[in-house]
């Protein structure tokens, strides 16, 4: 029988006495070996800050036209700011969205001769002046949802009869996570139109806050496309390559697309990826028997493969086919 919604789990029973976090481990290494995605709920990041951010996010877009495009990704090497609607493509074909990407803010790495190119990828962030509030609520909500996401991992290194820190050095120096706000106008009339192509996320693990009330994100699920509307109060949560790569496909990275809304509506979004240092490589988990058995190798994807060792690799190679235009601007380089 088809799955009609995503798992949701409950995260507070991690800090609910030993047998409850086992049971909350278990269910999340279910979830995530055979769906890939899940709702989150009992996260505890206060209703506030996520109407804050919310909120900021819908300014941000309503900003004249002229101030985001001062933030233009184009003058941004590290892909950071404001992509203009078009300017991004997922498998291939354009992406009806708008957004803002935003890192950790940190200097430039000089390009030079035995420098992977994907330091490249590390920088500084590109912020609306006349938003000076989305500097430190993005900031606090980053910083929220790492916290979050390492437990996560945690959780499902343990659950899977790996040592719980298994995880915790790629990410102790140098974690190099990425927010993305972004704005998804009313284009399908009636018929369906790409928001966000199908794709497999390139990182760990993704957190995602969508607006009340809106759907729109799709996940696959044994051949079909599952609806994953809205939940209030909770995130999306899925995995991501370099997840899968750590388990030999024992935890899935999961197919998800966002169809337009509807003409006249919009939707925002708010994913937030958990990326480990971009020098990092992922731990291969000395899984148990039991877990291996069932692994099934990773994912193929003609678009999309092989999945690189090194974050880094991966995720320069990920933003360089997403946003040819910034490559042209500042990567031209690369292409020979
Ligand atoms: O906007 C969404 O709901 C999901 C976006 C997404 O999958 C992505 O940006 O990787
Ligand atoms: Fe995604």
């Amino acid at each position: 029988m088809a799955l009609e919604s995503l798992p949701v789990l409950d995260f507070s029973r991690l800090s609910a006495g030993p047998q409850e976090a086992e049971g909350f481990r278990n269910d999340l290494r279910d979830a995530m070996h055979e769906v890939g995605f899940l709702y989150l709920t009992g996260h505890g990041v206060p209703q506030e800050l996520t109407d804050a951010v919310l909120d900021l996010s819908r300014r941000f877009f309503e900003l004249p036209e002229e101030q985001k495009l001062a933030l233009e990704n184009t003058n941004s090497p590290q892909f950071r700011g404001y992509t203009r609607m078009g300017g991004e493509l997922t498998a291939g074909e354009v992406d009806w969205r708008e957004q803002i990407d935003v890192g950790v803010d940190r200097p430039a790495v000089e390009r030079g001769p035995g420098i992977p190119d994907y330091w490249r990828l590390e920088g500084p962030n590109l912020w609306p002046e006349t938003l000076p509030e989305m500097r430190p609520v993005v900031t606090e909500w980053m910083d929220r949802l790492s916290v979050i996401s390492l437990e996560l991992l945690r959780a499902l290194a343990l659950s899977l009869g790996a040592p719980e820190d298994s995880f915790d050095a790629a990410f102790a120096e140098r974690a190099f996570p990425v927010l993305k706000i972004v704005r998804y106008p009313g284009e399908s009339d009636p018929d369906p139109k790409q928001g966000v192509g199908q794709h497999r996320d390139g990182g760990v693990i993704t957190l995602l806050l969508v607006e009340p009330g809106k759907g729109g994100l799709q996940v696959e699920h044994d051949g079909d496309w599952i609806d994953a509307p809205q939940v209030p109060g909770a995130f999306v949560v899925n995995i991501g390559e370099m997840l899968e790569l750590a388990t030999n496909g024992y935890l899935k990275a999961t197919l998800h697309r966002v169809i337009s809304p509807l003409r006249g509506t919009d939707r925002i979004s708010v994913p937030f990826f958990y990326n480990p240092a971009l020098d990092a490589t992922m731990p291969q988990l000395a899984e148990n028997p039991e877990f291996q058995e069932k692994a099934r190798g990773l994912s193929v994807d003609p678009t999309n493969s092989p999945i690189l060792q090194t974050y880094g690799d991966n995720a320069l190679r990920y933003r360089m086919r997403a946003h040819p235009n910034v490559v042209a601007a500042q990567h031209a380089d690369l292409l020979n």
